[in-house]
């Protein structure tokens, strides 16, 4: 493209009119239309070497003419600059000079422009010829002008001094590189900042191309040359001069963006680039990668821009050299040399390195993370990414972005799941590990220099303490009456709903081989609620006694209660209960139960059996025979009285008179009044023990329940409790406590959102909030988990906002208020204006003292707030038997019903050999004959229209159906 000029152009260019051109042309043989009308390069050579003395006189330019050919090469940056500054320096730049026409191939353009500049103009028209000369072999036009180039040869001969040598080896890039980005002379890059570039910028000769060759196009040669300005000065050493970067092709078409030029205006004739810049078929100049040299004008970027263009576009640097243009387009717009700044800039090396990065670092949606070794990052359970990220020293919103990639909407400090933050780790290579409870609470211990859980001192310390015991079993197998017949103590009486719903504990005492023993027992409940409780009961459990109705056998909790007793690995000694029955089987229990690994000594096994009567109080001592004896044979029971107590907390709950109430069973060490105590989140000092018989004890040795008042509040069931030097450890292990449970509830509580619902989950929450109240925190502990057990589906939410033990206050209800919750009392009622305050706010408040009412009633609400969710119904069929075209329905299919009934209205789809073609189309119309119809039935023929979906063809089914709201289960 750059070599395209036109008649009147380089009529200007040599001075002479353009009728004298013409003739000339003629003269040569060139058919050439009007003065407006293009010549090939070769032919522009050619008729420059016609009328040289003008270039001549320019001065440089003849020069120019010569670094001409070597376009290439005289891209070189010196050269360019001198080009640059061409039209000033005449001796010395005047080679570099030609870079510049290089660049000017766009010369055409320019050259007519040049003219009224004056010198520079000349220089440029030589430059382009070169150029042209160049494009010439690589564009396919050239036909003609190869044959004349015996002529154009000349010119290179001069070439020779300037771009002599450095054209080797750039020639081949233009010429072989048709889309080529920057064109030709890459080198100028200077002088293509230059306004001066302009001009080359000019160079495209393409009218049509804005940036292009079009002359009256500012950015174009116009300025380039004359200008004083920048364009003639030398050339600076900036990055324009740097060799052009392929990567930047751009500027296509005359001008691409900006070149060099100042101001983008002259550069790149182009200017900002539009369409130039595009490369499309750019004109002649286009394309160049930066400027030319002098004048570096067209700076286009894109790469394919000159490349497109068929004529000699797409040559890197024309003559001139490297336009700084390049670049990015707006830099080069703008006037600043388009490369970047060579400040800052890296080595290959380095840039090589951070590709490799780049190209390591795992990305998810785009989002670079850092590469983890597989290392382990070790984070507490509730963990926000923040924590995650400054383990990893990585910016938690990068992690945040990745998780939203994956469909997790999650904000840098909230708590989250131990699966996403597995999940995020796996995507870094590295292995998160949450710290389990325990394990972070033994870390927390540490940090005060506390073990729990082992005995202090040596072997000879420890001395032998009583067996814990745990009763469990299925509902009504007499768990309770047997409990109650041991202490001889009744506390059936007064159990609401017949279910034992306390932990309890208590210590007998009895004899063995005529030796005094102690046994500690603990009752746990025995509605399944509570089997979260039984397995902590369990897990405090030396051994556990399986209570089994003989009249019933083994049911479902009896499986569970072994089940967590195993799990505990705790010896089980199996208590058939109600022999006096009639019906009773313990034979069949025996024989039940050895499918659970439970073999009786009878029958080889190491289980013992003791059949009993809780209610006649038959063989009551024969169980408590063997559960010692078991214990002896299986357990080594000792524990050193001689330190800090430490054990769990079996329940706990608010006394009105007392405070916090917690039963602690110590485990090791001896627990006295005054001791500063923890327990799980609750702290305080013994003020106060008391003993199952209601009588106060000083100290606690291991193995005793006893009754702890002195907390600040109440601890939950089944935590772990330890005595500390003093009240200021309590409380920060409490507080540390505190804000990991926090934490943890946060990170359960949070519900999961994925991209696909995130707009209706957010338009309607189906969430059920809750505060639990209740007598103790075993109860309530047990109310939650069965609640959140709840199989509702992933549609609903349930939350317990708030749960604690003790009356309904009115902070209760302000709270209920604040988050549309519902309270729910259980065993405990509204304490001072609180039932006022729910009335007059709304809140509900349900009261309950059985706890599966409760669980019924909370998952039936949950099921009323369930989504509908809806099935498809067929409706009727209908095969096609012709199909009309009409201008006013569209397609028309004339169909029989062969079953139920077609609708207006209703969805169908359309099946062609049983594949369904179309889905979800409406039945728009329906006529029988002429008449519009609601509905035909099966047998009868109809016509009908499926909105506008227009193939549809003889022999298709037509299938209607419609959604109905399915009602839940
Ligand atoms: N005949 C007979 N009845 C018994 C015996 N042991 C318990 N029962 C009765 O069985 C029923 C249930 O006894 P509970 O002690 O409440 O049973 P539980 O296993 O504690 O039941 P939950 O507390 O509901 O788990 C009561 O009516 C008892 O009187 C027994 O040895 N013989």
């Amino acid at each position: 493209m750059p070599g395209k000029a036109r008649v009147h152009e380089l009529a200007k260019e040599l001075g002479v009119t353009s009728k004298e051109l013409l003739a000339k042309l003629k003269e040569q043989g060139e058919f050439v239309k009007s003065a407006s009308s293009t010549v090939e390069a070769p032919v522009a050579r050619r008729l420059r070497d016609a009328y040289p003395k003008k270039d001549g006189a320019k001065g440089k330019k003849p020069s120019g003419a010569t670094p001409g050919p070597k376009p290439g090469a005289p891209a070189r940056p010196s050269a360019p600059a001198s080009a640059g500054a061409g039209s000033s320096a005449p001796s010395a730049p005047a080679q570099p000079a030609q870079p510049t026409q290089s660049g000017a191939r766009p010369g055409p353009r320019p050259g007519p422009k040049p003219p009224a500049p004056k010198p520079p103009a000349p220089k440029q028209d030589e430059v382009p010829a070169p150029a042209a000369a160049k494009a010439a072999p690589a564009a396919p036009a050239p036909a003609k002008p190869e044959s004349q180039q015996p002529s154009v040869v000349p010119p290179k001969p001069q070439g020779p001094k300037p771009g002599g040598p450095k054209p080797g080896p750039r020639p081949p890039r233009v010429g072989n590189n048709p889309f080529g980005v920057g064109q030709g002379a890459p080198p100028p890059r200077p002088a293509a900042p230059r306004p001066g570039g302009g001009q080359q910028g000019g160079g495209g000769d393409r009218p049509p191309r804005p940036g292009g060759d079009r002359p009256p196009r500012p950015g174009g040669d116009r300025p380039a040359g004359n200008r004083p300005s920048p364009g003639n000065m030398p050339p600076r050493p900036n990055p324009g001069m740097m060799p052009a970067r392929p990567a930047r092709p751009a500027g296509p078409g005359g001008g691409g963006r900006g070149g060099p030029g100042g101001r983008g205006g002259p550069g790149g004739g182009a200017g900002r680039g539009g369409p130039g810049g595009r490369g499309g078929p750019g004109g002649g100049g286009g394309g160049f990668r930066g400027g030319p040299g002098g004048g570096g004008g067209g700076g286009g970027f894109r790469p394919g821009g000159g490349g497109g263009a068929p004529a000699g576009g797409g040559f890197r640097g024309g003559g001139g050299g490297r336009g700084g243009g390049g670049r990015g387009g707006t830099a080069g717009a703008f006037g600043r040399p388009g490369g970047p700044s060579r400040k800052g800039r890296k080595s290959k090396r380095q840039k090589r390195q951070e590709y490799m990065d780049n190209m390591q670092a795992p990305s998810v949606g785009g989002v670079r993370l850092p590469k983890g070794n597989g290392e382990t990052i070790r984070l507490p359970r509730g963990a926000s990414l923040t924590d995650f990220a400054e383990k990893i020293d990585a910016n938690p919103a990068s992690l945040v972005q990745v998780l939203f990639h994956l469909g997790e909407m999650v904000t840098a400090t909230q708590s989250v799941s131990e699966d996403i933050l597995e999940l995020l780790g796996s995507e870094m290579n590295y292995t998160v590990q949450v710290v389990s409870p325990e394990e972070e609470d033994r870390e927390l211990l540490e940090t005060f220099d506390i073990t729990y859980g082992e005995d202090a001192g040596e072997e000879s310390d420890l001395q032998v303490r009583p067996p814990v015991v745990t009763v469990m079993g299925h509902v009504d197998h007499g768990k309770t009456r047997l409990l109650d017949t041991i202490r001889k103590a009744k506390v059936r009486e007064g159990e609401a709903g017949g279910i034992t719903q306390h932990i309890g504990a208590y210590q007998i005492e009895t004899q063995l081989e005529g030796t005094p023993r102690l046994i500690t027992f603990i009752d746990t409940p025995g509605h399944e609620a509570f089997t979260a409780m039984r397995a902590r009961g369990a897990n405090s459990t030396d051994i556990a006694v399986i209570v089994v109705a003989a009249d019933d056998g083994v049911m479902p909790q009896t499986v569970e209660a072994i089940n967590h007793a195993q799990a505990a690995k705790a010896p089980i000694v199996v208590a058939v209960n109600k022999i006096d029955k009639e019906g009773a089987n313990p034979d069949k229990i025996r024989q039940q139960l050895t499918e659970y690994n439970l073999v009786a000594e009878e029958y080889g096994g190491d289980t013992m059996f003791v059949e009993i009567s809780a209610k006649q109080g038959i063989n009551i001592d024969g169980l408590l025979e063997a559960i010692l004896l078991t214990a002896d044979a299986t357990l080594d029971l000792r524990a050193n009285p001689d330190m800090e107590a430490q054990g769990v907390a079996i329940e706990a709950h608010l006394d009105r008179g007392r405070g916090p109430v917690a039963t602690v069973l110590v485990q090791r060490g001896t627990l006295r009044v005054g001791d500063s105590v923890v327990a799980g989140d609750a702290y305080g000092r013994v003020r106060r023990m008391v003993d199952e018989h209601n009588e106060d004890v000083t100290e606690a040795l291991p193995s005793r329940p006893v009754q702890v008042i002195g907390f600040t509040s109440v601890p939950g069931a089944g935590d772990t409790f330890l005595v500390v030097d003093e009240d200021r450890v309590a409380r920060q292990i409490a507080e540390r406590r505190q804000a990991r449970i926090r934490n943890a509830q946060n990170a359960a509580k949070r519900k999961r959102v994925s991209l696909e619902d995130l707009d209706s989950a957010l338009k309607e929450t189906n969430s059920l909030n809750l505060i639990i109240k209740g007598d103790n925190s075993g109860t309530v502990e047990a109310l939650e988990a069965s609640l959140l057990q709840l199989e509702v589906g992933d549609e609903v939410e349930l939350n317990v906002v708030h749960r604690g033990v003790g009356g309904v206050t009115e902070s209760d209800i302000d709270l209920a208020t604040a988050s549309d919750a519902i309270v729910l009392g259980f065993n405990v009622r509204a304490q001072g204006k609180a039932t006022e305050r729910a009335a007059r706010e709304g809140v509900d408040v349900r009261y309950y003292t059985v706890i599966y009412q409760a669980i019924e009633e909370i998952e039936q609400a949950l099921k009323g707030m369930l989504k509908p969710e809806y099935e498809e119904v067929e409706l009727g069929k209908a095969e096609v038997r012709e199909v009309f075209k009409s201008s006013k329905f569209g397609t028309i299919a004339g169909c029989l019903v062969t079953s139920g009934e077609i609708r207006r209205n209703a969805r169908a789809r359309l099946l062609r050999d049983n594949v369904v073609v179309a889905e979800n189309l409406p039945i728009s119309s329906l006529r029988r004959f002429k008449d519009d119809v609601v509905e035909v039935r099966d047998g009868f023929e109809c016509g009908l229209t499926l909105g506008s979906y227009s193939d549809i063809k003889v022999d298709d089914v037509i299938e209607t159906y419609e959604q109905r709201e399915k009602p839940r289960v």
